[in-house]
């Protein structure tokens, strides 16, 4: 399919985005939207793609993720900013079950979750900053916000940007930049492939990135 095709719809942008690697899309985009190292795939093998939702909770209350399952639209993923609390189970495999019958497509969060075995089995995707055993409260009055710009480790978070997670972590791409970034980030990996053929052929990384090979006096 041709480039301008694939990308001629939101949902084949997340489609195309689902396949690249995150460092080659924040490579791609000139650096942009990696989350902190610390937020990773709960269980290995674990990847999403898809449409943020972002979604504020005060730590340690989820109340206002179980009310984010009810808001969000089918692809969406859920990224939260939980003021990184990690000493929480913030979600776990009831939310997951209650998400993915929403049509939800992942869950991103600064804190922690629980239930990682039940997460891989049920086949939901989760990168959380921890994990940890212990639940939360779920005030009434706690103050949240669903829909509403979130920050996480210095990237803004807005509704609809493209969020993609895989081994290494999370990458988000704004919405505006989702189509380019993917077509940079296709070229990319072609020449990568060209790279990796040259030193399988015996070439050296050093003459193929020009890189000198002492050190300048
Ligand atoms: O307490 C909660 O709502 C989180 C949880 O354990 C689950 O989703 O299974
Ligand atoms: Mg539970």
């Amino acid at each position: 399919m041709s480039m301008d095709k694939l990308l001629a719809s939101g949902q084949d942008l997340v489609e195309a985005a689902g396949v690249l690697p995150t460092a080659t899309l924040h490579e791609a985009g000139g650096k942009i939207g990696a989350l902190p190292a610390a937020i990773k795939p709960v269980r290995p093998g674990m990847r999403l793609a898809g449409t943020a939702l972002p979604v504020l909770c005060p730590p340690g209350d989820n109340l206002w993720l179980h009310r984010a399952v009810y808001e969000a639209d089918p692809g969406e993923v859920l990224v939260v900013d939980v003021g990184e609390a990690m000493e929480h189970g913030h979600w776990g495999e009831v939310l997951a079950v209650a998400a993915q019958k929403r049509g939800i497509a992942g869950l991103v969060i600064n804190g922690g979750v629980r239930d990682g075995d039940q997460l891989l089995q049920r086949g939901f995707p989760v990168f959380s900053a921890s994990i940890s055993i212990r639940g939360t409260a779920k005030d009434p009055y706690g103050a949240g916000a669903i829909g509403e710009p979130v920050r996480i480790g210095g990237v803004e978070i807005r509704r609809g940007d493209l969020v993609v997670g895989d081994a290494d972590g999370v990458v988000v791409v704004p919405a505006d930049q989702a189509a380019a970034v993917i077509e940079k980030s296709v070229q990319r990996e072609a020449d990568e492939q060209d790279i990796l053929a040259r030193l399988a052929a015996g070439e050296c990384s050093l003459d193929i990135y020009s890189l000198p090979k002492r050190r300048d006096r």
